[in-house]
């Protein structure tokens, strides 16, 4: 198992660049399943897990992928099977978002139910709720679910009971060529799913009011492949603003858009950090010591829950005592059990935890139990006394981008240790290159006297 190691203590400074955001990147390489005539050009692609994860689930429907320094370009145009394989789904939530894109080009769609995760029971309810009402059929197999439509989706109006992200989105790409007008009512106003509808209506979509709580879409005919840049990921950028702060650092984070982390930016801003934004990033310098604040997360334009466990990392670090309450899922405090091993005081009751500011940290062996929690758990070992191991780090790699070599870049003493399988992953991988595989038999055939003669200078028989 992988471990990042920190020695806590450092103070951060510099400029570290925000990478494109995971959360439009899935959902945009999944709506490049709908271009039916050209190539999609997807710019900004994090090199993330989750990225390598749908576009495995891509190449299984017939997509052809290519990438390039950070671009994608796909082609989309003969897709091959309408089921995305299990143990594809099963790794990653975000790959449901094939279903709705599938339903629209092909009319129907096998998918694994992409079950819960360590936050939450997250079912998919809104997302089936809208495939019905604009005609598909749907049913449920072992652990499966099938859905068809006979010929297309029509529109419909859809009345979210939450403003699911992923139901919003899924939902708005299936509309795109489905007869007549869907409106969505009462859906998620998250910057990423603005960008997914940007990039809907490039490929030639008509989608109306993404950004606030009603969506229209008119359908029409076909859509094509375009290219596009994906938004800066404001969690990455909250997160490294979070980083800066606690160590009583000053960091400029290079690509953050302020528009989209108003909560972030006002949260810090109430505990006595100084935040500088201009159009190119944020500033973020902290002049300690820290006032205790309130945090309530809430779907956008609210206090995102994927900062949630980071935030609650600088609040021990405060002065005074914070609550933070957790609205959007319901068993989002793992971290909680960790950062107690680090000397934190905090006490969890139902959605709510009460933390206890100014303890001081001490480093531990910790694991992440999720993405966000991982990063909480950096942020806090970055100011804890010694060293923390923290475990688990595929969580961490689902979401951030070379995370050790950036925080190395802002002064902090952080490292990546390869689990021993890792390093015999390194070596066997070695071992099979050409000229590694060649070396091997000439030194099997000297042992054993045999004549190797390599194959690219073989003599041609007659
Ligand atoms: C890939 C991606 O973009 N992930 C983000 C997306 O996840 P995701 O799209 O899964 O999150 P949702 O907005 O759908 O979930 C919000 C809440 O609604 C509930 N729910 C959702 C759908 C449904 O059909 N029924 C239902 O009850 C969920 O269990 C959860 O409690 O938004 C979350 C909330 O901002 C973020 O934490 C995730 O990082
Ligand atoms: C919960 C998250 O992502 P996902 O929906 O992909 O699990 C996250 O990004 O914090």
């Amino acid at each position: 198992m992988s471990k990042i190691i920190v020695r806590g203590g450092r103070t951060l400074s510099g400029t570290v660049r925000v990478h494109g955001a995971k959360n439009s990147v899935l959902p945009i390489l999944a709506a490049a399943l709908l271009a039916e005539e050209g190539s999609s050009v997807i710019h900004d692609v994090p090199a993330l897990d989750d990225v390598k994860n749908i576009l495995q689930v891509l190449a299984a429907l017939g997509v052809y992928a290519q990438q390039s320094d950070g671009s994608v370009r796909l082609q989309a145009e003969t897709l091959t099977s309408c089921e995305a394989p299990y143990e594809l789904v099963r790794k990653m939530r975000a790959s449901f978002l094939v279903m709705g894109p599938l339903l629209a080009r092909l009319g129907k769609v096998r998918i694994s139910l992409p079950g819960g995760c360590a936050i939450g029971t997250r079912p998919i309810d809104q997302h089936l709720k809208g495939f019905e009402a604009m005609g598909a059929e749907i049913g449920f197999g072992q652990g499966t679910i099938e859905a068809s439509v006979v010929g297309k989706l029509r529109g419909a109006r859809i009345y979210l009971d939450i403003a699911s992200v992923g139901a919003t989105e899924n939902i708005m790409m299936a509309a795109t060529t489905a007869t007549g007008t869907t409106i969505i009512e009462n859906a998620a106003k998250e910057p990423e799913i603005v960008d997914l509808a940007n990039f809907l209506n490039a490929m030639g979509a008509k989608v109306r009011g993404a950004g606030t709580g009603i969506i229209r879409i008119e359908g029409v005919e076909q859509l094509r492949g375009v290219e596009h840049h994906v938004i800066p990921d404001r969690v990455e950028a909250g997160t490294y603003m979070i980083a800066a702060a606690i160590t009583g650092g000053d960091v400029y984070v290079e690509g953050a858009i302020r528009d989209h982390l108003g909560p972030i930016v006002a949260k810090l801003e109430e505990m006595g950090v100084v935040v500088d934004c201009d159009e190119n990033g944020i500033r973020v310098k902290a002049i300690q010591p820290l006032r205790a604040v309130d945090v309530k997360t809430l779907p956008y334009p609210g206090f995102p829950t994927d900062m949630q466990a980071q935030m609650m990392t600088l609040l021990l670090v405060a002065e005074g005592t914070s609550i933070v309450t957790e609205t959007v899922f319901e068993n989002r405090f793992m971290h909680v059990e960790e950062l107690i091993k680090m000397g934190a005081e905090i006490k969890v009751d139902g959605r709510t935890a009460i933390v206890t500011g100014g303890t001081k940290l001490s480093g531990a062996s910790v694991c992440a139990t999720d993405l966000r929690a991982g990063a909480a758990l950096i942020c806090a070992a970055l100011v804890a006394d010694g060293s923390t191991e923290v475990s688990g780090i595929h969580h961490i790699e689902r979401g951030y981008m070379n995370i050790v070599n950036k925080l190395v870049a802002l002064g902090a003493d952080v490292y990546r240790a390869p689990s021993p399988e890792d390093v015999l992953e390194e070596s066997e991988k070695a071992s099979l290159q050409p000229e590694n595989l060649l070396k091997q038999m000439e030194q099997r055939a000297a042992a054993t006297s045999e004549v190797v003669i390599p194959r690219n200078i073989q003599p041609t028989l007659a």
